[in-house]
């Protein structure tokens, strides 16, 4: 059986999303399309998939017999409304991060899918399905003891003038939160943000860069560096330090070389590079799962911890360096 993908929102990702669907991967089509832009719906319809119907709503799109499942990549706020629609309709369901773009919302959503008794969402986390952290789990689960401390770091060449102080939590950090729960196996409790001198390419409404600290329920204390005008390149780094040993994210490959008197390593400069090799293993994960009736992955659970854990960063940043606590409801067991 194909199963048939029906796209919201059809911007950057939602257009690399079709492409992978359309020309990557087995066993799915995009059979719609929709975006309030409609222009750029067609545009995607005409580009990777002229059988493709053109929904004038998300609504609409999420209702038709000619979709199976969903796959939502519009603007972060509209992402709640677009995964309750799907859940009512009982269809597997593919959300972009952020899953909702407040705790509350991220909930509404926890609650609309245990109601509804079995998984039907997947949050576009795809750090989990990134070869290096694979590698890494496994030697941090096996090999180097007990975690006490990561070093991270997120780097962003340059970011558009639109980007604010806050968007470094919900927009960039976001991804550091989700994979850390999961690298780690553990929950945070408190988060703390301390600003250094802000860069000279910033502007004013972004203090860059900023280092946060999360501390989990085991005692792990996380420091992530996010720097969004680093100049630079692209670069995510981590290193995990045990008991027993210490363990480090792998760099990407790249090419040395012996050149002009220099030992040179090229460094990406565009995330979806960086990341391509996992946005294709997250959706084949969808698809497999979504064909099934079902999802896996990153749940709407994690997606809420993702935006409960935003929302005490963002609180951390109104007050520089003080300790904010992190508290959530129990787990419901859909989840465990
Ligand atoms: N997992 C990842 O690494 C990444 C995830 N994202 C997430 O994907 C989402 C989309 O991001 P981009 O593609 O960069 O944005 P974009 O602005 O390029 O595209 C978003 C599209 O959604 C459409 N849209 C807005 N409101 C809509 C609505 N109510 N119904 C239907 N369509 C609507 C817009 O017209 C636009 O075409 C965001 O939530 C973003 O955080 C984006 C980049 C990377
Ligand atoms: O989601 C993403 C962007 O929105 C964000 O701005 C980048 O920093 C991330 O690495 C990318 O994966």
């Amino acid at each position: 059986m194909t199963l048939k993908i029906g796209v919201i929102g059809t911007g950057m990702i939602g257009r690399d999303h079709t492409r992978r669907i359309q020309q990557v991967l087995a066993g799915a089509e995009v059979t719609a399309l929709s975006d309030v832009n409609l222009d750029s719906a067609r545009a995607v319809q005409a580009d990777l998939c002229p059988d493709a119907q053109v929904f004038e709503t998300g609504q609409d799109l999420i209702a038709s017999d000619t979709v199976d499942a969903v796959l939502i990549c519009s603007w972060g706020a509209t992402h709640e409304e677009y995964v309750l629609g799907a859940i009512a309709a009982g269809k597997p369901v593919f959300c972009e991060k952020p899953l909702a773009t407040t705790a509350d919302g991220a909930k509404r959503i926890v609650d609309a899918e245990v109601a509804h008794g079995s998984r039907l969402v997947q949050v576009g986390f795809m750090r989990r399905y990134d070869a290096g952290y694979v590698a890494l789990k496994n030697v941090v689960d096996t090999q180097i003891g007990a975690p006490i401390m990561v070093h991270a770091a997120h780097r962003n060449p340059t970011v558009p003038e639109q980007y604010v102080t806050p968007m470094a939590i919900h927009d960039t950090l976001i991804h550091e939160i989700d994979v850390f729960r999961w690298l780690l196996d553990d929950d945070y409790v408190s988060a703390r943000v301390t600003f250094p001198r802000t860069c000279a390419a910033s502007h004013a409404k972004l203090r860059d860069p900023q280092i946060v600290t999360l501390k989990t329920a085991k005692g792990t204390v996380i420091n992530t560096e996010i720097y969004v005008n680093c100049k630079y390149g692209y670069d995510i780094q981590c290193q995990v330090v045990g008991e027993e040993g210490i363990a480090s994210l792998p760099e990407p490959m790249a090419i040395t070389k012996r050149l002009n008197a220099t030992l040179q390593n090229e460094i990406l400069t565009d995330w979806k590079d960086r990341f391509v090799d996992s946005y294709d293993v997250e959706l084949n994960d969808f698809i497999k799962a979504a064909s099934a009736g079902t999802a896996s992955g990153p749940s709407s659970w994690d997606g809420y911890m993702a935006a409960v854990t935003s929302d005490a960063c963002v609180a951390a940043q109104h007050d520089e360096g003080a300790l904010v606590q992190i508290t959530y409801p129990d787990r419901p067991a859909l989840y465990n």
